[in-house]
């Protein structure tokens, strides 16, 4: 499975340290920046081509990091079959994937820790959708307001 990985400023050292923690774990990580520390960058211009990358299926899913990942969340979810969302608990990372076939996860670099970072995405990456007519109908739903 390739991941993408993104952050702005607010999430460098989480970025770095998820980056790490996955290529242990046999992942292919592509990396779509920031590089390097600058406090003036911008989440967008990191989070957007992730977000496209996801959503044109380059990478099979994406770890979005911010300041909080509310920005990253809102970017994210404006790119065509992208379905982005902030977590900070185990419960969602897997449901989210689960129940509502949830593609990218966003991070907040300033809000949780390496350790809980790592648990989110153990939960994230390790579920599947599960696909049920139910959901399918649901997503079937949310798809069609990208039409
Ligand atoms: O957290 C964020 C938005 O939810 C942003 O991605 C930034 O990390 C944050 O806004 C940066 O704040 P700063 O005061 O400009 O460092």
């Amino acid at each position: 499975m390739t991941i993408g990985i993104a952050t702005d400023h607010g999430g460098i050292e989480l970025k770095q340290q998820l980056q790490e923690y996955l290529e242990e774990k046999g992942f292919t990580v592509k990396d779509f920046g920031a590089f390097a520390y600058d406090a003036a960058d911008d989440f967008p211009d990191f989070v957007v081509p992730l977000a496209r990358a996801v959503g044109e299926g380059k990478v099979d899913r994406g770890v979005a990091v911010c300041g909080s990942g509310v920005g990253a969340s809102i970017a994210a979810n404006k790119i065509k079959n992208v379905r982005a969302c902030l977590i900070n608990e185990s419960y969602s990372a897997r449901q989210g994937v689960e129940h509502d076939d949830m593609n990218m996860i966003c991070l907040g670099g300033r809000v949780i820790g390496i350790e809980l970072a790592k648990e989110l995405l153990d939960n994230f990456l390790g579920a599947e959708y599960q696909n049920l007519p139910r959901q399918q109908r649901r997503m079937g739903k949310v798809a069609d307001l990208e039409r």
